[in-house]
């Protein structure tokens, strides 16, 4: 589903992300893991071109995400609070989503009841300003519009970050589902190893944006990870 070839991106001497090649098939899981500078937010920066390459390119089905839009209709992404609009309300924005997705009142019904649980009758129907939000209600309004329009694949940076332990359990609960439902493809950028590890059948392993680690044996995973990150 998604090619990486020759990928790299150079900030004038610093190479910050050099990927030789890397496939993630349709309805994977796919967990980022990497220190701080590694080079996570870059690659999925790159994969939804929002940064351009150095050099090489990403494939979304054949389909070069730097030359061509139609694959947007089928990605969903939070990357973080930038991609909201801050002035609505959640109600507002999620209004103005299906508008965009052109879903019906009823599509957007049913996307918000997978949430209920997450939400924790802390977003819907509060009249409060998405800019006023704690920073686990922000993302979780933005997890919600990052899955709004059925989208093929989902990429979330950091999902499980300022989350209380209840709706850390919940959001994976749902990757899980949606995952199994409708074959999204996730990728998943996390420093919460026991998270990522738990839902992902793949995890791979950044070094000064190189990769070093592409693991998919669940016990290996766990095992791995803990001694290169010393935890
Ligand atoms: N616009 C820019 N100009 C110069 N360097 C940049 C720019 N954007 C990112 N970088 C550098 O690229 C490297 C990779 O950053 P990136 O944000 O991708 O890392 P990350 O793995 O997501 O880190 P974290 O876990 O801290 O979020 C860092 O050294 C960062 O300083």
């Amino acid at each position: 589903m998604i090619t990486i070839d020759q990928l790299k991106k150079q900030y004038k001497e610093a190479v910050v992300l050099d990927v030789e090649s890397l496939y993630i098939p349709k309805s994977e899981c796919f967990g980022l893991v990497g220190n701080n500078g590694a080079g996570k937010t870059t690659l999925f920066r790159i994969i939804l071109d929002l940064v351009r390459a150095t050099t090489g390119h990403v494939l979304l089905d054949g389909i070069d995400v730097s030359k061509n839009e139609n694959w947007k209709g089928r990605v969903g992404a939070y990357l973080d609070e930038h991609m909201l609009l801050s002035y609505l309300t959640p109600d507002e924005y999620f209004e103005a989503l299906r508008k965009i997705h052109q879903l019906s009142e009823e599509d957007l019904k049913l996307h918000l009841q997978k949430f209920e649980e997450l939400f924790n009758d802390e977003i819907i129907g509060k009249k409060k300003y998405i800019r006023d939000l704690s920073k686990g209600n922000l993302k979780k309004v933005g997890i919600a519009a990052a899955m709004i329009g059925n989208p093929e694949v989902v990429m979330l940076d950091e999902p499980f970050e300022n989350l209380d332990p209840s709706s850390q359990v919940r959001l994976k609960k749902l990757i899980l589902q949606e995952k199994e439902r409708s074959q999204v493809t996730f990728l998943i950028s996390s420093h919460d190893l026991n998270h990522v590890t738990e839902i992902c059948d793949r995890i791979v392993l950044l070094e000064k944006g190189k990769i070093i680690k592409d693991l998919n044996e669940k016990s290996k995973m766990v095992e791995e990870l803990n001694t290169y990150f010393g935890t």
